[in-house]
């Protein structure tokens, strides 16, 4: 297997999201849980996504997860590595984007990094280095209150110079407007001046195109889908990849039972889960209970055996910013964050013993949690339930015949559940 492209996602949901977007594009794409053990068979694939659940922990050892990615990576022929990260870039001061970029830069000895988190098809845009979320600034967005990662600068040339060691500039649209050359040269006049690293404005698909262009002549880039959109269209117009079908595994019904798993609390997940309401039980979790260690996920898993049998259940943690507030004002932002994501992932463990074969998981750290306890090794991606969300295939032995769908956050629309399950058979 020689890669047309190598990719690193920074979480599982970001990882499935890129997976989508590149099968999309024609290539042949499967998505990896961490490194790939060597004995996990894949198919012949024009690019992999090697998911880290990476995104909120500690800086060092994020580096040492996404070079040991790279390495693999690079050992199975990718020239070019992109690393994943939120469209929304959830990354605080102490996050970090910065050093792992500043990693990879180094093991390439790229001069130039090209880093854009904007996928104009789910409304993030950059324009003069400031993201935006649909007509909001990232710092009004919901994303101001994210339990883990809040963003309070939209500024993405002082929140990555901030985190990084390299020195930050900006491509901003006047430039990309001009396609490839001008950007070209335009990196090309940052260099000499000691940049080592530029935020590039993207509005529009095409931006992104012209962006992948130049990128794809690197070899490390950093940015969320519509990157990843700008370099497969890349590479397709270079013909270095044969056009494929865009589905990857057949549709055959699976069976079993279903459930939904939510640990997301943005505002676009809150709405799905009360619209869920309207047609499958819905259990809301007590997070202070869990977090106290009360036997929650016992009792969860209760409630969903005896249900599951008549048709899919929910179960959620979400809670409003302010809720949210309450439990980690009670137990530390972290430590509260980490007991949920373990209660849902004991819960899906008894779920799947019970015979849930089809899971929906909404939320990054969410689906990190249940799917490293399931021990699924990978996936195939299937179709398309929202911008940035597909129907998963697991591979391997562990969670084989099972469908899942992880859900960003932020992403689906506001029957995404009944959506989901609709095409999950
Ligand atoms: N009610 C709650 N109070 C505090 N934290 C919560 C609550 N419910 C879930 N969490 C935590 O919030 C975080 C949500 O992150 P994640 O699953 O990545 O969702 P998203 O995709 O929206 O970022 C997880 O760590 C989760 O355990
Ligand atoms: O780029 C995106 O917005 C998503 O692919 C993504 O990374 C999702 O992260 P979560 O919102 O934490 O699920």
């Amino acid at each position: 297997m020689t890669l047309a492209l190598g990719c690193i996602a920074d979480d599982y949901t970001g990882a499935s999201d890129l997976a989508n977007t590149l099968t999309r594009q024609g290539l042949r794409t499967v998505q990896t849980i961490g490194v790939p053990a060597d004995d996990l068979a894949l198919p012949e694939v024009d690019a992999v996504v090697v998911s880290l659940k990476s995104r909120s922990i500690a800086a060092d050892q994020a580096v040492a997860k996404a070079r040991a990615a790279e390495q693999w990576l690079r050992g199975r022929g990718a020239t070019h590595v992109l690393f994943k990260i939120c469209s929304t870039f959830d990354s605080t001061d102490q996050g970090n984007i910065g050093p792992v970029m500043d990693a990879l830069r180094a093991d390439a000895g790229d001069a130039m990094v090209l880093v854009t988190p904007a996928f104009p098809e789910t409304g993030r845009t950059v324009y003069q280095g400031h993201l935006f979320v649909g007509a909001s600034p990232l710092n009004e967005s919901p994303l101001k209150d994210h339990p883990l990662n809040p963003m309070l600068d939209p500024n993405l040339v002082r929140v990555l110079a901030r985190q990084s060691h390299t020195k930050i500039s900006l491509a901003d649209l006047s430039v990309i407007a001009q396609g490839p050359a001008a950007l070209r040269k335009h990196l090309d006049d940052l260099a000499t001046r000691g940049i080592g690293a530029v935020v590039a404005d993207a509005v529009f698909e095409r931006d992104l195109e012209t962006i992948g262009a130049v990128a794809l002549a690197h070899r490390v880039s950093v940015g969320a889908s519509g990157l990843g959109l700008g370099l497969a269209r890349a590479l397709v117009g270079a013909g270095r990849i044969e056009l494929n079908q865009v589905e990857a595994f057949d549709r055959e019904s699976i069976g079993g039972f279903a459930a939904c798993l939510v640990g997301s609390c943005s505002r676009a997940t809150l709405a799905q889960v009360a619209d869920a309401e309207r047609s499958m039980p819905v259990l809301r979790l007590d997070p202070s209970a869990i977090v106290a260690g009360d036997g929650e996920a016992q009792r969860a898993a209760e409630w969903a055996i005896a249900r599951i049998a008549d048709g899919p259940v929910l179960i959620a943690s979400s809670g409003t910013p302010d809720q949210v507030a309450a439990v980690q004002a009670k137990f530390g932002r972290v430590a509260a964050g980490h007991a949920i994501e373990q209660v849902m992932a004991d819960i899906a463990v008894r779920l799947v013993e019970s015979g849930v074969r089809r899971l929906v998981i909404a939320g990054g750290e969410t689906s990190g949690a249940v799917v490293d306890r399931l021990a699924i090794p990978g996936f195939l991606v299937g179709p398309e339930i929202a911008a940035g969300v597909p129907v998963l295939r697991a591979v391997g032995a562990c969670g084989s015949g099972m469908l899942l769908a992880l859900k960003s956050g932020n992403f689906g629309g506001p029957r995404f559940f009944t959506d989901a399950l609709g095409l999950m058979s």
